[in-house]
């Protein structure tokens, strides 16, 4: 049996499965059993040369923005809107099979704006060019995950879906979990506060089917059973979501302004050209860049050439251009 058939029947399992006290720690089990199945999944096949037939694009720019949507959504057209590079745009579906680059010019930075094939579900397991899709969207800063604003709520939930199984979580923070694998010692859990999903019986439980029998599991918040194999699994990528809703033309005003409430969405029209500046704004936002104009000694400082450094790296910056100030005191 393959890899995804056997993670069809677990699965097929845990549907059948009723969720109870006494049925958690079975649960919790076949979770980490499937978390463990779709990790053998994204390793390259033996003998193969790693990531032979991806989409190779070179890094770009200041950052890096993925487009990620079902086929005929409007990935293509809005390409082209935001970056004035071609990508051509179709009314059937898939007419994107690559990876087209494209640049977008905001607040004196460079981002690179990467359009995609069309994946559909499936896209973890290999359908399409699904796998190759969801690397590109694991090299990125940002997704926009572009949604068709008259089509159903559930593609966002599919694509979604897809996503997470391969191991990307997105707008979500990383847990608070401290886990250290040991030599010896056996396992030692903690919680700094009172825990409602996971209990030490349930955390041994995972830990075995991962065979760590000697490490330190420190909880620091009431984090879920999902959260823990993140964790052990450690290879998890945390980015950041924008769900772009095109094609609001074809759609009412009150449907128009629900998804306009939805949380870090956006609703556009790339055919009337609607909304497109607050997408960018948004997105600029989104990818918390910052800039810091540099003044040579004696000069002014050069407006049009900032160095752009994400918010992360801005603690350093402050810290590396306050110290020597300190030192003259
Ligand atoms: N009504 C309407 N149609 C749009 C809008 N944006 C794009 N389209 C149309 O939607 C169709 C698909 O557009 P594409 O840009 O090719 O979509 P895509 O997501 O790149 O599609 P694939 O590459 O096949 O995955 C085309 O016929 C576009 O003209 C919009 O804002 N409103
Ligand atoms: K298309
Ligand atoms: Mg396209």
């Amino acid at each position: 049996m393959g890899i995804v058939e056997r993670i069809k029947e677990i699965e097929a399992e845990m549907a059948r499965t009723q969720k109870n006290k006494a049925t958690e720690y079975h649960l919790g089990q076949l979770k980490a059993k499937i978390a463990k199945l779709r990790t053998q999944l994204l390793e390259p096949p033996k003998g193969s040369s790693a990531g032979g037939d991806g989409f190779e694009v070179t890094k770009f720019g200041h950052g890096r923005v993925a487009l990620i949507g079902f086929p005929s959504v409007g990935k293509s057209t809005l390409l082209t809107m935001l970056t004035g590079t071609h990508s051509e745009a179709a009314s059937y579906e898939f007419t994107t099979l690559t990876c087209i680059p494209g640049i977008i010019h905001y607040n004196d930075t460079k981002i690179q704006l990467l359009d995609l094939p069309g994946i559909i579900e499936g896209a973890s397991e290999g359908k399409g060019r699904g796998r190759q899709v969801i690397a590109v969207a694991k090299s990125s800063d940002l997704v926009l995950m572009v949604l068709d604003a008259s089509k159903s709520e559930g593609h966002r939930q599919i694509l979604t879906r897809e996503l997470e199984s391969v191991g990307l979580r997105l707008n979500k923070r990383p847990p608070q979990i401290y886990f250290k694998k040991k030599k010896t010692g056996g396992i030692s859990f903690n919680s700094t506060l009172p825990l409602t999903h996971v209990d030490e019986k349930l955390c041994y439980q995972i830990l075995h089917e991962y065979k760590i029998h000697n490490a330190e599991v420190l909880f620091r918040e009431d984090a879920t059973v999902d959260d823990l194999i993140d964790v052990i699994e450690g290879n998890r990528k945390y980015i950041k979501c924008v769900y772009v809703y095109n094609k609001i033309d074809v759609i009412g005003i009150d449907d128009v302004d629900k998804l306009a409430r939805r949380p870090n969405s956006v609703v556009i029209s790339c055919n009337l050209k609607l909304n497109l500046d607050r997408l960018l704004s948004k997105m600029w936002e989104e990818m918390g860049l910052v800039r810091v104009y540099t003044k040579p000694q004696g000069q002014q400082p050069d407006f049009s050439d900032p160095v752009v450094l994400s918010a992360v790296c801005l603690n350093y910056v402050l810290i590396i251009s306050i110290t020597p100030y300190s030192l003259y005191r």
